[in-house]
């Protein structure tokens, strides 16, 4: 706890139960001990200091994340941590390293696509770290078109092997993280020739570098495919490059959950949906749409507590300031965001329960949800990354001219989250499966097929598409039933649409290609209805603690109304609203800007971050701004010497130069 709190005119107006809205933020009680745990272990830890991270070399910042991934594990094994506790340091540790592609996209690779014999040999060696995996799928020429990949994998029956090449400079595995400098193993993504024949792309077991000393093995070429985008932020990760000259593996090390190739050759496919190849990037989607919250949240903090330290103008007869968070402009672009972040912390978790559901039922041979899978976590994972980066920026903007500088945690922030919007599959790519899915649904209700899951509200068709919103005044848009309503309307209208613009090209996939952008905007419309519907229920629920369900049913109506608003035009060109229910719309939410205002500075603190985790100087619990900017900029490197390095070789013989030139005249 702070020593002078000069945020505490603003955490005593909070009208809820602080302790409470941790609960209800971090899902349980247990769940808020164990995070507060984690961070304050890793907060004390001077190993995990990255407050000079941006001033580091790309060999310094890599080196010291090696630094923190092998203490970080010390830690680990010494402490004893679970599963939940591990994967927490590692948030707070709050460095991309390889780790993350070990232990989250290599071990579940192997756990979905390998053999129950694969997982027993591989497993064991990986959870100890005595081998470090990566996930080598995307090449230079090809990452979102996954069947297009062009590294080949030829079984050569003499040998019992397979021969893993790179025939094309495109072929060249690039992008994988963890592969540039520190994987010795890695699931390689290729295309399976066997008799001859070109069997698609199937996942690999290959080693690259020696187990000895590190050195890459024959026929294998490897490194790190150069400096990203920000000082510090993803250059932690050796994102790498990989060639293979016929190297070859013994064919047991090919992944055979989903299909097998026989000793003899012969290619046998199980009896399973071949998209479950793309299992481990499914589940990689949903973690990313928690993370979203993370990010989120960390910049909105910043963002409030600043926007309530600052002050700018307003001042009469000597009196304050107005404090920057008192201006309407400034609460209309921070208090939106700040209810994403409560939205997307819900879906998120919303989102887990359904993969962890859909994966109960894939051991049990049922694949009857595994579109629905698919659809929500490629669209969510498209919409809160995108809304994420966007408002992080924003709230670069929120902290004006500070917000620009790497102590305000921002930047960094910023860069280190962008990527984001690509990793994992390309948003647009991705939104465009999800329109794919939604049309074919539409396509189905003439059947009378029922739709199920998120989709289950388009079985409602005939009603949604004449349906005329009840709202007469701005409290009417407090009505659960009234927004859940108009938000569905304008997804199905959007949706059906499409479908009739479509029909009307001359096939499918020329109607598909020419409507793509509106297409977009429909699969758009359908995930922020996902996102709402998740926060209204989540709010029906019951939820102890003073206060905390109002103030989550506020920003439940500030997400759904903010939404409304940006996206009018959807609306009222589909006819769901009218012009003035729209203006009523936005009446509300300025109501709702008012009463999250005394709350915000609370509602930020709920997300119960230690200042070692934000990493901001404008982001301190204490609000202590001033004096913490100040001291921090005497930190820089180019502050160490009083006179600069380079004065003697640049600036003095320029100045004197122009000082005797004048004097000449
Ligand atoms: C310093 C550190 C210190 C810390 C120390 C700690 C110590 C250790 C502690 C340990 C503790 C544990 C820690 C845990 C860590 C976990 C961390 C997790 C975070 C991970 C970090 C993430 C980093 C990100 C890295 C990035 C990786 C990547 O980017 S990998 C590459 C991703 N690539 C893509 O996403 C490609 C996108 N493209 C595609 O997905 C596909 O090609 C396509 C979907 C776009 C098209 O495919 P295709 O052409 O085959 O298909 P069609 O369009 O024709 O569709 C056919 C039908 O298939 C259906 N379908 C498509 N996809 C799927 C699917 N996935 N599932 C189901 N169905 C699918 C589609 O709908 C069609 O169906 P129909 O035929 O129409 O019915
Ligand atoms: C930081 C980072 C880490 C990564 N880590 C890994 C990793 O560990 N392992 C791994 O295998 N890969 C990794 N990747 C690669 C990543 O998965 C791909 O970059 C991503 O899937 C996008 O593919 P692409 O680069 O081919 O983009 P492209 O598909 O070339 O995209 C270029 C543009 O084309 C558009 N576009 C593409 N296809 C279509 C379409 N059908 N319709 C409309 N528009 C389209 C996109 O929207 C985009 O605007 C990583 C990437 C980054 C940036």
């Amino acid at each position: 706890m702070a020593e002078v709190d000069h945020l505490a005119a603003e955490r005593a107006t909070a009208r809820f139960d602080v302790e409470e809205m941790k609960v209800a933020w971090a899902g349980s009680r247990h769940a808020v001990h164990v995070a507060d745990r984690m961070a304050r272990l890793v907060a004390s830890d001077p190993v995990f200091r990255k407050d000079n991270r941006t001033m580091l070399s790309r060999k310094e910042l890599f080196k010291d994340t090696l630094r923190k991934a092998a203490h970080a594990w010390k830690r680990i094994v010494e402490l004893r941590l679970t599963e939940e506790e591990a994967d927490l340091l590692r948030q707070y540790v709050d460095q991309p390293g390889y780790v993350d592609l070990h232990w989250g996209m290599f071990v579940p690779a192997i756990k979905g696509q390998g053999t129950e014999e694969q997982q027993h040999k591989w497993l064991p060696l990986a959870y100890k770290f005595q081998i470090i995996g990566c996930y080598a799928q995307t090449e230079l020429g090809h990452g979102s078109n996954v069947q297009g990949l062009e590294t080949t994998a030829t079984f050569d029956p003499k040998t019992d092997e397979f021969v893993i090449h790179s025939p094309t400079l495109t072929s060249s595995k690039w992008w994988p993280g963890g592969l540039g400098k520190a994987s010795t193993h890695a699931v390689v993504y290729a295309r399976l020739i066997t008799e001859g024949k070109d069997y698609g792309i199937h996942g690999f077991i290959v080693q690259l570098r020696s187990l000895e000393d590190h050195s890459p093995l024959p026929g294998v070429t490897l490194g790190d495919i150069g400096g990203k985008f920000g000082s510090g932020a993803y250059n932690s990760m050796d994102n790498g490059v990989l060639r293979f000259d016929h190297v070859r593996i013994p064919r047991d090390q090919m992944l055979m959950r989903l299909s097998q190739v026989t000793r003899e050759g012969k290619y046998v496919h199980s009896n399973v949906p071949k998209q479950l190849l793309y299992g481990t990037m499914v589940y990689v989607r949903q973690s990313i749409v928690a993370d979203a919250s993370k990010a989120l949240s960390r910049a909105v903090c910043i963002a409030v507590r600043y926007s309530a330290v600052r002050k700018q103008f307003g001042s009469q007869d000597g009196g304050p300031e107005t404090q920057v968070l008192n201006y309407k402009t400034q609460q209309s672009r921070l208090f939106p965001l700040l209810a994403s972040a409560y939205a997307f912390r819900f879906v998120g978790d919303w989102l887990n329960w359904l993969y962890t559901d859909v994966t109960q039922k894939l051991e049990a041979k049922d694949f009857s949800t595994l579109q629905e899978a698919h659809a929500c976590t490629a669209g969510l994972k498209a919409v809160t990354t995108s809304v994420t980066a966007d408002a992080i920026e924003e709230c670069r903007k929120l902290c004006g001219g500070h917000g620009y500088l790497n102590s305000s945690g921002l930047p960094e922030l910023f860069a280190v989250y962008v990527p984001a919007c690509t990793y994992e599959g390309d948003n647009v790519v991705l939104l465009l499966q999800v329109a794919r899915i939604l049309m074919k649904t539409v396509s189905q209700l003439a059947s009378g097929k029922q739709p199920v899951g998120t989709m289950a509200y388009m079985g409602k068709v005939q009603y949604l598409m004449q349906c005329k919103s009840a709202v007469s005044s701005a409290e009417d848009w407090l009505n659960p039933d009234a927004i859940q309503e108009a938000f569905e309307a304008r997804a199905l209208r959007m949706a059906v649409n499409c479908a009739q613009n479509i029909s009307q090209a001359a096939s499918q996939e020329e109607g598909f290609y020419e409507r793509s952008p509106d297409l977009l905007e429909a699969a758009v419309a359908h995930i922020q209805l996902i996102i709402v519907t998740k926060f209204i229920e989540k709010v029906h629920q019951e939820i102890p603690g003073h206060g905390v369900k109002e103030q989550l049913q506020a920003l439940c109506n500030v997400y759904a109304l903010y939404i409304l608003h940006k996206h009018l035009g959807d609306f009222l060109a589909t006819g769901c609203i009218t012009p003035r229910q729209g203006a009523l719309a936005n009446e509300q939410l300025g109501k709702l800007y008012a009463q999250v205002r005394p709350n915000a500075v609370a509602l930020v603190d709920a997300f119960n971050y230690t200042d070692h985790y934000l990493g901001s100087v404008l982001g301190r619990y204490d609000g202590d701004v001033y004096p913490a900017l100040y001291e921090e900029a005497w930190k820089d490197p180019l502050n160490e010497t009083v006179v600069p390095e380079g004065y003697h070789e640049y600036l003095r013989p320029l100045i004197k130069q122009q000082q005797l030139k004048l004097s000449r005249l």
